[in-house]
């Protein structure tokens, strides 16, 4: 069984410490992805399990073997890792099946060697696993980009790892060819039963693929958990802006209510790693999803009162009434901004059939109930 743990792991270049104290874990043949900004630390956290690094402090184990411990620190080709760099980095005087083949060898090979093992089973089994049966003799410059990704694919996979690490495998490739690639590396990895790590810049892609998000943010990892959970209830509103559209409004807590300037909401308090939740009467930052917002055309036929367990009263259906001022549309939906009578701008998800033009006097009301945060949690 090939689990994947990270403990309390600390890396850092001459500068510094990258990475404090990271904590990860995924089970045998899941996928992790691993989501954050720009410099955050996603590839020194690959690169370290890879063994490309030395960690200051923390443990990797995978598996049964402690892979980086104190004193321990397991050369990269012994640590049964596979990688799928972002450009494929095929070896261009190989032909596909040898660039498999070679990655079988696990690094102890040479090109005789590599074009020997090509015409071995494992490497066609490999090949037709990544639907690349027909291309087994082409040179790496006569493929295409998706091509030459499932070429490193197959790679990786070659050397029968316990843990494949993915960096950016679809950045270079255009959406179609993406959405086929990421469905059939998810596919793969679950036929292998291998577990594998991906580092993604497209949040959607994460949750749609991966098993467990977890989100990083200078070096320390914020919320690690399901998809469902990140975003229905990320850690702080910070994870809920980086995951997905949020609309946030100041707001302050009455019991299971809270008040703000669209009126009293339903509300759900969230506890902050330091075991925090926001009490009665305390400040809050309040968290609405697009999609949590109902457009209704305003005017007389316009329900007197908001979807149930949202808005409370005929107040808030009032401060709830606005213009739509701007729509961004996307085909299956669209996101309306809708300006309130005080100035307030609200994005709100619609589908196609809800779609409304500018200018569209609207009401909007609160679906289901909102997440509460202490204001301090960023
Ligand atoms: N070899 C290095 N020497 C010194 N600092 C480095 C080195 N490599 C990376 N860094 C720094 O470490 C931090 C984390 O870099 P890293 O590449 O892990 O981030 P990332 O999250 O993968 O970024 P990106 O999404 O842009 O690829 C950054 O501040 C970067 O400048």
């Amino acid at each position: 069984m090939s689990r994947l743990e990270v403990r309390g792991l600390t890396v850092g270049y001459e500068g510094g410490p990258v990475l404090h104290s990271v904590d990860v874990e995924v089970p045998h043949g899941e996928l992790l992805a691993i989501v954050g900004p720009s410099g955050c630390g996603k590839t020194t956290l690959l690169r370290t399990i890879a063994g490309l690094l030395r960690a200051r402090s923390g443990e990797i184990r995978i598996g049964q073997r402690m892979v980086t411990t104190h004193g321990i620190h397991l050369a990269p080709e012994k640590r049964r890792i596979g990688w799928v760099p972002q450009d494929a980095a095929l070896f261009p005087h190989l032909t596909v099946a040898e660039n498999v083949a070679f990655g079988m060898l696990a690094g102890r090979g040479s090109s005789r060697a590599a074009r020997r093992a090509a015409r071995s089973d494992e490497v066609r089994r490999l090949l037709d696993l990544v639907d690349l049966g027909q291309l087994a003799d082409r040179a790496p410059g006569q493929l295409s980009g998706g091509q030459a990704q499932r070429v490193a694919l197959a790679r990786a996979l070659a050397a029968g790892p316990e843990l494949v690490l993915l960096d950016e495998p679809f950045g270079a490739l255009d959406p179609m060819l993406r959405a086929d690639l990421r469905a059939s590396v998810r596919e793969l990895l679950r036929t292998e039963g291998v577990t594998g790590i991906l580092v993604t810049h497209d949040q959607a892609e994460a949750l749609s693929i991966a098993d467990h998000v977890a989100v990083l943010r200078g070096g320390e990892v914020l919320q690690l958990g399901t998809p469902e959970e990140v975003y229905q209830v990320p850690a702080t509103p910070w994870v809920a802006g980086f995951v997905g559209d949020a609309v946030f409004l100041p707001g302050v807590l009455h019991g299971d209510e809270v008040a703000t300037s669209i009126g009293r909401l339903r509300a759900v308090p969230v506890t902050d790693a330091a075991g925090l939740a926001p009490s009665d009467g305390d400040d809050v930052t309040v968290l609405i999803r697009p999609e949590e917002l109902r457009v209704t055309p305003a005017g007389p036929g316009a329900p007197a009162e908001p979807a149930p367990g949202g808005a409370a009263g005929a107040a808030a259906s009032a401060a709830l009434d606005g213009t739509v001022t701007d729509v961004e549309y996307t085909g299956h939906d669209a996101m309306l901004a809708v300006s309130l009578a005080d100035g307030m701008r609200l994005r709100a998800r619609v589908t196609a059939s809800g779609l409304v033009p500018r200018g569209t006097e609207v009401r909007l009301a609160v679906a289901g109930a909102v997440l509460a945060y202490r204001p301090e949690t960023a």
